[in-house]
Formats: C-alpha cells, structure tokens, sequence
C-alpha cells in the first residue's frame, strides 16, 4: 500500500513538516568564548556561562547573528528588524541551567521558501517550492551518553558532556508543505546544501551539525483538515529521513483503517529494526512557560549593516542548476551533480572559462575527478590538478590530440600530481595517430597476421570488427583515432 492508495473515503495524503538544527560554524559558542571545538575529552569547553553558574551573563556572538541573517536570506526568509531571546524551561541533564535560550514569539526572521528539485526513481525530476516559516537562533544542550552504550562499556551510569552546551543553532522550521520522503529528504539536502554554499555550517550530520525532526501526519484528500502529527527525533541521515517518513505514513494509515487514532507523541526511528517507535507524549508549547530572556538586551539588524551582508551572499545551488541549464546546455541531472559542492561548481565553471567545452568538463570532472576526490577525501578547491589544466586536457580530446583512451591513461598522473596534458602526451609521443596512410599500413599488417579471421569475417562473423580493432588498439598503444581505424578496417576486412 502507497500513500495514494484510495479507500472508500479517498486517497490518503501524508503532510509533512521539518524542523532543522543547523549548527552555526562559528569557533566560540553563542553566549561566550568557550571552544565549539568537536570530539575533543568531555567537559573541556565549558566555563561558567555554560554552565549558568549563578553571576555570569551571556553576550551575544556577533558571528551568530551574521551567520544566522545570511541563512535567514538565503531562504528568502524577512529579516525582523527587532527580535529578542527567551527562555524555554524544561528539566533535562544535558541541559545546564535548565532552560534553554531561544528565540519565541518574535524570531530573527520568518515567511521564506526554497526551491526543492524532486529526482524520485523511476519518475520525472520536479521542482516544488516548500515554504519556510521561520529561523531562529538558540543554543544546543549537551550530549548524556548512557550506561550499556559503546562509550561505557559495562557501566552501570549516565555521563554528560557539555562540550555541545551553548554550541549555536539555527532552527530552520519549514512549513508542512511536503507530501513524501523522498520530498522531506531532497528538503533537508537542499538546506544543507544551501548552508555549506554559504559556509555557515559544515552541514556533517554524523557529528550532529545538522539534525532533523520530522512532522507527520495524514489525511484522506488534499482539501481534508490536517491529521494528527507525530514527531520523528533526531534524523541524522537523508535516508534516514526517507525511510522513516515513508514506515511512519504506512503505520499512520494502517492505525486510521483500522479504526485506531494516532497520537500525538514523538516517536524515534530505529535503523537496525528500520521502524519507528514511541518515545513519549509530546509537551505543548505551554509546558515550555517561555518569557523574555531578561540577561539578553533586544536584537536589532540595522538596515545598513543587514544589506551589507546581502552583497555578501553566494549565487546559491538553484539558481546555479538553472544557470547551468541554461548557458551551457546541461542536463538537469548533470547540473545537479555539478552544483552539489560549491567548490566541485566553481572547479567546472573554472574549467569552462578557460575555453573547454562543457559537457566534455562536466563528464570528466563527474567520471574519473570525482571518483578520485572521493576516495581520497580531498578538496577540488586544493586539488593539484587545476580546472585550466583540465581545460586544456578536454581541448585536446576535442581537437583530436589525443584520444580519450590515452586521456584516462595519463589523468591519475595529472590528478596526483597537476601538470599539462599536453606536455606528456609531446614528451612520450602519446599523440593521436590521424593519418590514414599510418593507420592503413597497420591495418594491412594486422589482416596479413590473422588470415583465418579475416576468412571468418568475410565469412559473415562480422563481429570479429572489435577483435580487429582491439589488436590494432593493443599495436598503437590506444593512439589510433578510433573512428579513422574503424573505417579503414571496415573498408579493409570487406576487401576494400
Ligand atoms: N498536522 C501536521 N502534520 C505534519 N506536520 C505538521 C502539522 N502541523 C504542523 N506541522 C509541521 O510541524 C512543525 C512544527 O514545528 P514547531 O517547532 O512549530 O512546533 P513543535 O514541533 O510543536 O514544537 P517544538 O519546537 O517543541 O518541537 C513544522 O515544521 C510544521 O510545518
Ligand atoms: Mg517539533
Ligand atoms: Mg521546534
């Protein structure tokens, strides 16, 4: 059963709603100059404020707020010109002074959207705005790490760590304008995406820098009154997302045919068992009894200074795969890989700019480049083997200097160590072999050396054309322009 199955009512309709906790990249934490320094030992960047030992006040990091505007514009969110802290109270050990600060009733900015482009298998890829309610800044909590887990093998108590306390977050919450898992997951790549671009977050979701909580629920019919939603914790993978969106729809349909009610509770999603399950019942807001930070002044973005930050944003990922599209011709799916990493776009626009074609860059760089960026984990901004250097390897294969085949035999060199094409290719005689009159003679030799196949191939075994070019490939050392050596031999094998 899908999530569009009808029943006798009509079809089911999930809709969902994410709330995303960016961790902004700034070195100190939001309310003090305490380290954000990650996996280092526990509790070695703490100091008083973190603690909320009682004395101490929190300032504001200038850094956050920048950071946290440019996220805001970036999700063409308006920016509050006044905005201020409060204080969400609730019990927790991983929660020093037992409220965390964050931002209530009037948040640093609201009412955005983003462009989400859709790749679902086996369809067509669609684009769909998602709306944006709003960002707020607030403070992470620290990390308890349980008895029985890896971390304590065989104790039989909870630690805490508050290197995270105080750590800043930008909360990113969508509206509940998403309908599947496969929309929820290209949501949560596109934020992280769009944070990376901007460098204000590192985006890495294994060390928790982006979290997701996801909001599900279902309705029979698209006009239907939203359902009652439940609350998945803590996603820290985009299929993860998926898969969990997907069990959860499934279980929320499955309770409604069989008469049953949902509640509202946060549920966590098990990886191992891939399922979720129930956590607890969820507070409503009013157990948070929220009010005015009073040790944090009001927070105003002076004009001036906020465009000033807007002339500093990046061209973001759509506007770039829309660009790709259209200057130079790009498929949707190859544009959407280039613009995956800023760096990996700007390594290809770099390319471009130096006089190669584009799709010839965008194959290599996503072929053979990439593969070996990922393997070693580097970085195309430090790669050794510049985009001009590409550029001028691409124009050699295009201008039938060398052949594609020798490209691939001499690239991980170039890869290793940078350095041009056309160099070694000069230096080793790698050169493409176009003269047909070269290429006729060896042709001539191959045939005298293997009567019986010629006999074959005349014979109506018209595939032995690839063992004939394999053989003159091996002769020439891959150098024959394969498609002069296809005709020749052709013309040849026929008793041309
Ligand atoms: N009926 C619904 N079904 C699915 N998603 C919903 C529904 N109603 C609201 N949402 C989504 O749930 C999220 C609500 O987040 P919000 O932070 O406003 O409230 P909360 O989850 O109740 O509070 P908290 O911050 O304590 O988690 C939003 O992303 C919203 O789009
Ligand atoms: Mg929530
Ligand atoms: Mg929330």
């Amino acid at each position: 059963m899908t999530a569009a199955t009808s029943s006798a009512n009509g079809a089911w309709e999930a809709v969902i709603g994410l709330e995303t906790h960016v961790q902004l990249g700034t070195n100190s934490k939001i309310f003090t100059c305490a380290s954000t320094t990650f996996g280092d030992d526990p509790n070695t960047h703490i100091d008083p404020v973190v603690c909320g030992l009682p004395g101490t006040l929190p300032v504001l990091n200038q850094m956050v707020l920048e950071y946290a505007v440019k996220a805001a514009m970036a999700l063409n969110l308006n920016i509050a010109e006044h905005s201020k802290f409060d204080r969400k109270q609730y019990f927790y050990p991983d929660l020093p002074k037992n409220y965390q600060i964050s931002q209530f009733d009037e948040p640093i900015a609201e009412e955005g959207w983003i462009e989400v482009e859709v790749a679902e298998k086996g369809k067509d890829t669609y684009l769909k705005r998602i709306g944006i309610e709003r960002l707020h800044m607030e403070e992470d909590a620290g990390k308890l790490v349980h008895a029985g887990s890896d971390r304590l093998a065989g104790s039989t108590h909870s630690l805490v760590d508050y290197n995270r306390a105080g750590v800043a977050l930008a909360e990113i919450v969508s509206k509940p304008d998403l309908r599947t898992g496969r929309e929820a997951a290209e949501y949560a790549s596109e934020i992280r995406r769009i944070m990376r671009y901007l460098g204000v977050s590192d985006g890495n979701m294994q060390e928790g820098s982006l979290r997701c909580d996801v909001n599900i629920s279902v309705r029979q019919g698209a006009d239907a009154p939203f359902g009652t939603k439940v609350e998945i914790k803590n996603m820290n993978s985009f299929s993860a997302i998926q898969k969990a969106c997907e069990y959860e729809i499934q279980r929320q349909i499955k309770a409604y045919e069989a008469g049953e009610a949902v509640v509202q509770e946060t549920r966590l999603w098990d990886e191992g068992k891939q399922l979720t399950k129930s956590m607890r019942s969820k507070e409503g807001s009013s157990d948070y009894r929220y009010f005015p930070d009073p040790d944090l002044g009001p927070i105003e973005v002076i004009a001036s200074v906020r465009e000033g930050w807007r002339t500093e944003l990046p061209e973001l990922p759509s506007a770039k795969r829309h660009r790709y599209a259209e200057e130079f011709g790009l498929s949707v799916y190859d544009a959407r890989v280039l613009t995956d990493e800023y760096a990996m776009a700007e390594y290809f626009e770099a390319a471009v700019a130096a006089g190669a074609e584009a799709k010839g860059v965008a194959n290599w760089i996503q072929g053979d480049i990439a593969a070996y960026v990922n393997a070693n984990r580097l970085s195309y901004s430090t790669l050794p083997f510049r985009p001009e250097q590409l550029a001028e390897m691409v124009q050699l294969i295009d201008g039938g200097k060398i052949s594609g085949k020798i490209a691939k035999e001499i690239l991980p060199e170039l890869l290793e160590k940078g350095g041009s094409a056309k160099a070694i290719v000069d230096q080793r005689g790698l050169g493409m072999i176009s003269d047909p009159a070269a290429i006729t003679t060896i042709v001539e030799e191959l045939l005298a050396a293997h009567p019986q196949e010629v006999e074959a191939f005349r014979g109506g075994k018209t595939k032995l054309q690839g063992f004939f070019v394999g053989q003159l490939m091996k002769k020439t050392g891959g150098k024959a322009d394969p498609k002069l050596a296809n005709q020749i031999l052709s013309q040849k094998l026929k008793g041309g």
